[in-house]
């Protein structure tokens, strides 16, 4: 099968010496190539657990993941992850992060234009001038723009993505939206991109499907298709009274729970 199959994905943490938690219980989920999916819910349902064993960071308990048919069973360069910690390395420029990205991705037959494809990069994420510094050197916000721009570099067929604008402010937000949204169009075939977010119009306005999650076990309550043909309008959508709706149907699946922050929350747009 081409893209990704979560088949009864759980996952459970020891927290003591006989205590457990699940974290994840019984996920199933299949997510197409070249689909823009979106993981909604509140904090600690298991968003970036499961982010984590698709990036083949951790080993489900149960149950198990295939990505293009192959079962996943570690980290590869097929898959390009934004984490909420930016992990770029600190000893390194914000270009030389970059620019090892590449030289990694790309060791045989090494190109002479990668100097070249990493500032256009960090130009079209807003930091053109920055190249030189370090991540310490960096805001929050500049370093997950250097993991965003890693990611892109790469140009993996798998995008996953955890909370990959949430140090950023509202305009700047909107941008990398803009331009992740138009490389995922322009890329033939499309990538695959799985997101985690906190925000409801982003979910709406990037994804073609939506799962909202729910917490204790983790697990998928709902699944929603956002019926928009492409290229979207933001402005139209806001006002779109089936888009209302939708918006509605998540508040109203994410509410009883930890709903911090979500409640008529509309940035991102
Ligand atoms: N290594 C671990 N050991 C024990 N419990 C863990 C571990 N990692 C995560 N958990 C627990 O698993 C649950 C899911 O965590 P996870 O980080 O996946 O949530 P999340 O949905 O991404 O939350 P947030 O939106 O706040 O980032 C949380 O209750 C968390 O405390």
């Amino acid at each position: 099968m081409n893209g990704l199959s979560i088949e009864g994905v759980s996952k459970v943490f020891a927290t003591g010496k006989k205590e457990q938690f699940v974290a994840l219980d019984r996920v199933s989920l299949t997510i197409q190539q070249g689909e823009f999916f979106a993981l909604l819910g509140p904090s600690g349902c298991g968003k970036s657990t499961l982010l984590h064993i698709l990036a083949g960071l951790s080993e489900p308990s149960q149950g198990c993941v295939l990505w293009q048919g192959h079962k996943i069973q570690g980290p590869g360069l097929d898959r390009g992850v934004v984490f909420q910690t930016y992990s770029l390395f600190p000893w390194m420029t914000a270009e030389d992060n970059l620019l090892f990205a590449l030289k990694q991705k790309e060791r045989k037959g090494a190109r002479r234009d990668h100097q070249e494809r990493v500032r256009h990069i960090l130009d079209q994420v807003g930091l053109s001038g920055s190249e030189k510094k370090y991540p310490i050197q960096l805001s929050g916000g500049q370093q997950q723009r250097v993991a965003i721009a890693r990611a892109l570099l790469l140009e993996a067929p798998l995008l996953l993505l955890d909370e990959p604008f949430g140090a950023l402010d509202a305009i700047s937000r909107a941008q990398l939206q803009e331009l992740l949204l138009r490389l995922w169009q322009e890329k033939k075939p499309k990538p695959t991109v799985i997101m985690v977010t906190h925000d409801l119009d982003e979910a709406i306005y990037l994804s073609d499907r939506i799962a909202v999650l729910a917490a204790n076990p983790g697990r998928i309550t709902e699944l929603i298709a956002i019926p928009w043909a492409r290229p979207r309008k933001r402005n139209e959508l806001l006002s779109n009274p089936e888009l209302l709706d939708i918006r509605a149907r998540l508040l109203s699946l994410l509410q009883g729970e930890d709903v911090s922050g979500q409640q008529g929350r509309v940035a991102g747009w």
